[in-house]
């Protein structure tokens, strides 16, 4: 199953749009984990078990594994999901963009070596940037448009034949480089009014929404300005507010996780309509 239907079909079965982004901060793990050598993946994995049927996909960002030389439980992870959670996509979050050579090598490193689902990627550099990621037609491009920190405004912004910058990523998107149904959009639930106008122009092409929970973006302006006209169509991303969501000391991380996991997919569904 490509990626589109494979994120459609678990829209449905767990009736969630919630992505659950897994950033393993060693310095935030719960102490039993932080000297064990093995401790990442054993956090992630019952976070996973934790949330799994709250999620319609799963984002690990791979700097959190990259930084601490932890790809080899990154790989482990994504060997898990696949294995006990083949239903539900996995996203690596890894914003590449290079020359194409260069670009293959990273699609690889994403598709083959991760096996993930769908990847997430920089415009900057254009579409011989993008088009190695396109051969895995089974899989999915997620291209940075109007990213959810302030300093986003910096380019995207930026005035363009009387438009913003990111409106004109949104379009270029939908109309050319989409060709095989397989791009989505990443847009911060931090600017709903941006992300209003990307959802218009784009029509009902998936949108990875990453900015509410620690970020502080708002559920129901950013359900209201992103849905597609089923109430469905984007990936709304948390992750440090559930991956820390320990109250108290001593009280259960994965049960944690789980109770704010759950609170945040009924808020979203609370305005899905
Ligand atoms: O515009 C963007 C694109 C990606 N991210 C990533 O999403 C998560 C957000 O984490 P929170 O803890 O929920 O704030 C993180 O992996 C970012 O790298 C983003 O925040 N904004």
């Amino acid at each position: 199953m490509n990626f589109i239907n494979k994120l459609s079909a678990a829209w449905t079965a767990n009736d969630s749009l919630l992505c659950v982004g897994l950033d393993p901060d060693m310095a935030k793990l719960p102490p039993q984990f932080q000297n064990d050598p093995d401790g990442i993946f054993k956090f992630c994995t019952e976070i996973i078990d934790a949330t799994a049927d709250l999620a319609c996909s799963f984002k690990p960002q791979i700097a959190y594994f990259a930084a601490l030389g932890a790809e080899r439980q990154l790989e482990n992870i994504c060997s898990y999901l696949r294995a006990n959670y083949p239903h539900i996509p996995l996203i690596l979050d890894a914003k590449r963009g290079d020359i194409g050579a260069t670009a293959r090598q990273y699609a690889r490193e994403a598709y083959d070596r991760y096996g993930a689902d769908a990847v997430t990627v920089n415009p900057y550099m254009g579409s011989d940037s993008i088009e190695p990621y396109m051969e895995w037609s089974e899989r999915g491009v997620i291209i940075l448009c109007r990213t959810s920190n302030a300093g986003g405004s910096d380019l995207q912004f930026l005035q363009v034949d009387g438009k913003p910058l990111y409106q004109h990523v949104a379009r270029l998107v939908a109309q050319k480089w989409n060709s095989n149904g397989q791009c989505a959009l990443v847009v911060g639930a931090t600017y709903p009014e941006e992300l209003a106008q990307v959802r218009a122009i784009v029509g009902d092409m998936p949108l990875l929404v990453p900015g509410i929970g620690a970020q502080g973006g708002d559920i129901a302006a950013t359900v209201a300005s992103g849905k597609t006209a089923d109430g469905s169509g984007m990936m709304i991303n948390s992750s440090r507010a559930i991956l820390y969501a320990t109250r108290q000391p001593g009280e259960d991380f994965a049960a944690a996780a789980r109770r704010v996991a759950l609170e945040t997919r009924d808020a979203i569904n609370l305005h899905r309509g």
